[in-house]
């Protein structure tokens, strides 16, 4: 579990981040959301002692992060996927990493395999695709075998195999009891794999809550039309969602256009028409966020 609390950075007349105060559960993969310039990154940089906090602080299961006796095998972060040199390959990347934070060495060929890029260790960095060096970045937080995973804004620059196959990991790290932070700007990705949300804007937290309680809050159900109605709704009945028959249609609510689009997906149900019956999750995010803006701005 990850406690922040008034966590407050100044940047000139600028509060870049504003009195933040949120917890992150483990065992849920927590989604940090709000536009550009929210204070995002500076809130994750000041979570592992990149940037110093005007006031606040931030502590895993009750300890500082500088009084961590292992940072890197208690928190793997990744918050920009170039720090890397070009001229180095994958494997000596991640040895060199590993070096740093007294790991063994051969542990870059494990985290090497987690990620996919077992075939690529021995060509450079420098040659990568941005989403080659997504996946090698994250291979270098993993060296420690941390509990928590903090992970900036790490869908750029991924295909959509490239989404799906981190979204998935990401998930399975949380089932296994791990925490995972990561953020985004993109309000409906986010909603389609997060199970908790920090929604910030101008610095400020604007609302700490379960996808669950946000969808139900504002009614959010989701129609669903299909040509195999009961092995789809025993499909969303197994995620643990309650579906309702009403004439041709299945009616869930508590969840998502894009959560149910992804179970069908994968269940390899046709879907005929999916529709949200009020405001989107991703409506009500942006209200949210619009709001901040125009308090910012006012
Ligand atoms: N080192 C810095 N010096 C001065 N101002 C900064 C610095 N870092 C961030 N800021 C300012 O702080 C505010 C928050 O920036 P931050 O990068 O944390 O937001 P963000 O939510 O991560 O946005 P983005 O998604 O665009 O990265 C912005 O107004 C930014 O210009």
């Amino acid at each position: 579990m990850i406690t922040v609390s008034d966590l407050t950075k100044q940047y000139g007349k600028r509060l870049a981040v504003d009195g933040m105060t949120f917890d992150v559960a483990a065992g849920r993969v927590t989604g940090f959301v709000g536009p550009n310039g929210a204070g995002k990154s500076t809130t994750m940089r000041m979570m592992v002692g990149l940037t110093r906090p005007g006031r606040g602080d931030v502590r895993y299961s009750g300890v500082h992060y500088r009084d961590l006796k292992h940072p890197a095998r208690t928190v793997g972060s990744v918050l920009d996927a170039r720090c890397m040199h070009p001229g180095r390959t994958a494997r000596n990347h991640l040895r060199a990493t590993a070096a740093l934070s007294g790991i063994p060495t051969a542990r870059a060929e494990e985290v090497l395999a987690e990620v996919g890029l077992g075939t690529a260790a021995d060509q450079r960095a420098g040659k990568f695709s941005l989403g080659m060096r997504q996946r090698l970045a994250l291979a270098g937080a993993l060296l420690g075998d941390p509990q928590v995973l903090l992970l900036d804004e790490p869908s750029n620059g991924l295909d959509p195999d490239g989404i799906r196959w981190l979204r998935d990991y990401l998930r399975d790290f949380a089932r296994r009891g791990g925490t995972v932070f990561v953020s985004s700007h993109l309000i409906g990705e986010l909603s389609m794999f997060a199970d908790d949300l920090i929604v910030v804007g101008g610095g400020r937290l604007l609302a700490a809550e379960s996808v669950q309680e946000i969808t139900a809050r504002n009614d959010v159900a989701v129609l669903i039309q299909t040509l195999q109605p009961a092995e789809l709704a025993s499909r969303l009945a197994a995620h643990g969602l309650v579906v309702e028959v009403a004439a041709d249609r299945l009616i869930v609510r508590g969840t998502t256009r894009a959560a149910v689009s992804q179970i069908a997906f994968d269940s390899r149900i046709q879907v005929l028409e999916l529709r949200e019956t009020s405001r989107s999750l991703e409506d009500s995010l942006l209200d949210m966020t619009r709001a901040s803006a125009e308090f910012a701005s006012a």
